[in-house]
């Protein structure tokens, strides 16, 4: 089953309500149906034209808490006591309503999923214990932190007993389980709404120009639920996550402290879109490691249910940033999650039902999302002839060093220190090789092993030292064969020595910087120097950026930046005159191509016209173009192409740069005239650049489509103008000399 994603307009806000709307919820054909599935944007380059992506559901700005419960969240209540995981993630800009959508008001009609769910799931373990007169006890219990600046504070602790460093995630036998969190039972709402409360006063927040209670932290609600009777016990878990929002720091006027604060959400929700097109194009690597945020929550997406609520401002200033969250909706709809409930464990008599209180929590085990193609609960039949002949099964792609151990994983939600308990038979993962290890005990978790002894040998009195020694080999050749089976899944790009050195030493650096505040902008480096090495220059570009405000004044930063912008604009210059060649007079410039084909249709057809997202689709043909500054679709250089893929690969063409300098002017200086040509190019006002002479309006529309491409990035001479696709130094020259009346 893939991942549900549902979108949210939310209602113009007091200062938004002279704004212009422009993003619209409608139904696929049009016309009037009870729900819309459809969100309907103008083309930031055309309002004639219009994208429309599509969703298992799109809620209108009047769309209340209640509706969105009822509809999307109380049925995933039932599952959870079915024993399925569920986890349920607001995702969006900054101010679009994911923390309205999440925890809501504080009145009964305003309040949001989260407190409804906790409601909903007291009402059903009243109902229960009722029903079964008492012979089904269900318990539940809470934890709940906060991912702030890629460190994870626990909620439940006031933050003066935080530690600066926060608290560290560990893989464990191929689950990443946060160390030292606290779970509490919670037996009532009434003591839920007290806990939540409190732990959300705890929460990171702050005023920003954008949004005047903005989360600047990804905040994870984890409700586990034990269902006990007298024979079994079955524990399932949801998960309500109300992510940090991206935010455009152009638009934001963020101090220091916000500016450091929004490098981290940025960066990881780069990540986490990152994951997400390396999943959806069956990549081999999924970056989960690169940001905590997405190494937690690859693990909430576990056997279950997923939904996505994404949230969406419906005004004109948050176009751009709409557009790149509804380009990863997009994607993220793709994704197939394993729907496999967790299976209920035996109990066994020696221990009474008290027992169970301290079963699972924050370390249950978890699988993080993949295609459908890896899910072991899929086509059965098929799987058995997709094998290897040696008996492997296939694997469609390995996760890259997160679930390391899955060889070793059995039932995702076993007891972490399951005394008194004994696994029944358990679904195995047909991702999991099963010729070296299949017929071993199930797996310990540390903590449990010395409750499981302790239970065996509580069972087995006569347990000799002999089959105790033979416990512990086995153990020892479980832990080999997991290594052995880690090291051969390690699917990174192979690199040279030195370089891994290098970034071996930056890695280390950031691990033992972690209280200073530099480990952050150091893991940006680390991050941008991976993208380097693997050749995607403008991610390497952006993580450069945000690191910057890390290292003020740092000058081989700089140099190293302007070096790859360089690279980045040359080659885009190679690709768009070798593009050139092959188009058409009065075909669409690059980035507009890439952004829908629609605009050429239009031009036939002269109609509005709608293009609808499925899944048949693919991303690059219809995906608008990314261009915010923190556009999380920049996940990778395919979305950042500048030019057919034909064109790329056409023979490089070094285009000799012309060399503008005024005689009286030292190297490196200006003239008035040259600075206030680019003024005038940076404007990126089509109608002065259109005035300037030589420049006609096709002329000034592919500038402006370059500066755009660009972001906030400028033309800071006149080479790098000349540069510019279509422009080349006669044009600059021209431009210059036109201005030559003005008096500077
Ligand atoms: N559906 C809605 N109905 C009424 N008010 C809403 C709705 N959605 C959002 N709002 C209001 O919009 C503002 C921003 O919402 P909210 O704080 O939930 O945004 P956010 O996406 O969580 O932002 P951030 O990422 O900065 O935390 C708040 O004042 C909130 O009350």
């Amino acid at each position: 089953m893939s991942v549900r994603v549902v979108a949210r307009i939310r209602p113009l806000l007091k200062h938004e309500l002279d704004r212009d709307t422009i993003v619209t919820a409608e139904s696929p054909d049009g016309e009037n149906a009870a729900t819309s599935t459809v969100v309907r944007i103008p083309n930031p380059r055309n309002d004639a034209e219009s994208f429309s992506f599509q969703f298992n559901s799109v809620y209108e700005q009047d769309a209340s808490q209640q509706q969105i419960f009822d509809s999307e969240v109380s049925s995933t209540v039932k599952h959870l006591f079915n024993g399925f995981d569920t986890t349920i993630f607001a995702y969006g800009v900054t101010g679009t309503g994911k923390t309205w959508s999440m925890r809501g008001g504080k009145s009964l009609a305003d309040r949001g999923i989260i407190p409804r769910m906790l409601s909903a799931i007291y009402r059903r373990c009243r109902k229960i214990e009722k029903d079964t007169a008492g012979a089904t006890q269900v318990e539940v219990a809470l934890s709940y932190y906060e991912i702030y600046c890629d460190r994870v504070y626990d909620l439940f602790e006031p933050p003066e007993k935080r530690t600066p460093s926060g608290l560290p995630i560990r893989d464990n036998n191929g689950k990443t389980v946060v160390v030292g969190l606290t779970e509490k039972p919670c037996t009532t709402l009434k003591e839920f709404e007290q806990l939540y409360d409190q732990a959300n006063i705890n929460r990171s927040t702050s005023a920003t120009k954008l949004n005047a209670h903005s989360s600047r932290s990804h905040a994870v609600l984890c409700v586990k639920l034990t269902q006990t009777t007298e024979t079994t016990v079955r524990i399932s878990k949801a998960s309500a996550i109300d992510l940090a929002g991206s935010e455009d720091n152009r638009r934001t006027d963020n101090n220091k402290e916000r500016l450091i604060e929004s490098a981290s959400i940025n960066k990881s929700l780069f990540v986490l879109a990152q994951c997400v097109e390396a999943i959806s194009k069956k990549q081999n690597r999924i970056p989960y490691r690169e940001s905590k945020m997405t190494r937690i929550l690859s693990l909430g997406q576990n056997n279950g249910l997923t939904l996505m609520i994404l949230n969406l401002a419906p005004v004109r200033s948050y176009h751009l940033d709409t557009l790149s969250s509804l380009n990863f909706a997009n994607r993220t709809k793709k994704i197939e999650t394993c729907e496999i409930e967790n299976e209920p464990v035996l109990r066994t008599a020696i221990k009474p039902i008290a027992a169970t209180a301290s079963i699972g929590g924050a370390n249950i085990a978890r699988q993080p999302l993949r295609p459908l193609t890896a899910a072991h609960n899929v086509n059965l039949q098929d799987r058995d002839t997709e094998r290897k002949p040696g008996g492997k099964p296939v694997k469609a792609f390995s996760v890259y060093s997160d679930s390391r151990s899955s060889t070793s994983r059995v039932s995702s939600n076993v007891p972490s220190q399951n005394q008194g308990i004994r696994r029944i038979d358990t679904h195995k993962r047909s991702a999991e090789p099963t010729s070296a290890i299949g017929t071993r005990p199930a797996k310990m978790r540390p903590g449990e092993n010395t409750s499981r002894f302790r239970s065996q040998a509580a069972a087995e009195p006569l347990m000799s030292k002999e089959s105790i020694e033979a416990l512990i080999a086995r153990r020892i050749d479980e832990k080999l064969a997991e290594k052995a089976l880690q090291d051969a899944s390690a699917t990174a790009p192979a690199l040279s020595a030195e370089l891994q050195k290098r970034l071996d030493d930056l890695e280390h650096r950031i691990e033992t910087k972690e209280e200073d505040g530099k480990a952050q902008g150091l893991q940006f480096l680390l991050m941008a120097k991976q993208h380097q090495v693997r050749g995607e220059d403008s991610s390497a570009l952006r993580m450069y950026q945000l690191a910057l405000p890390f290292f003020q004044g740092n000058e081989k930063l700089k140099t190293k930046m302007r070096n790859l912008e360089e690279r980045i604009r040359a080659k885009r210059d190679i690709e768009t005159s070798a593009s050139n060649s092959t188009l058409l007079p009065g075909h669409l410039p690059p980035a507009l191509d890439r952004m829908a084909p629609l605009g050429k249709e239009k031009k036939k057809k002269k109609k509005h016209k709608m293009i609808y997202r499925d899944d048949s689709e693919e991303d690059d043909e219809f995906a608008p173009a990314a261009e915010s500054d923190h556009d999380v679709s920049y996940a990778s250089d395919s979305s950042f192409r500048y030019g057919p893929k034909a064109a790329r690969s056409s023979k490089k063409v070094a285009r000799k740069l012309p060399i503008f300098r005024d005689a009286t002017i030292l190297p490196g200086e200006q003239t008035p005239r040259t600075k206030h040509l680019l003024s005038i190019i940076n404007s990126r006002d089509i109608s002065r650049i259109k005035a300037l002479k030589g420049v006609g309006a096709k002329k000034a529309d592919a500038i402006v489509g370059c500066l755009v491409e660009m972001e906030d990035d400028e033309v800071r001479d006149l080479e790098s103008l000349a540069l510019l696709k279509g422009v080349g130094g006669k044009t600059v020259e021209n431009m210059r000399m036109g201005l030559a009346d003005i008096s500077f």
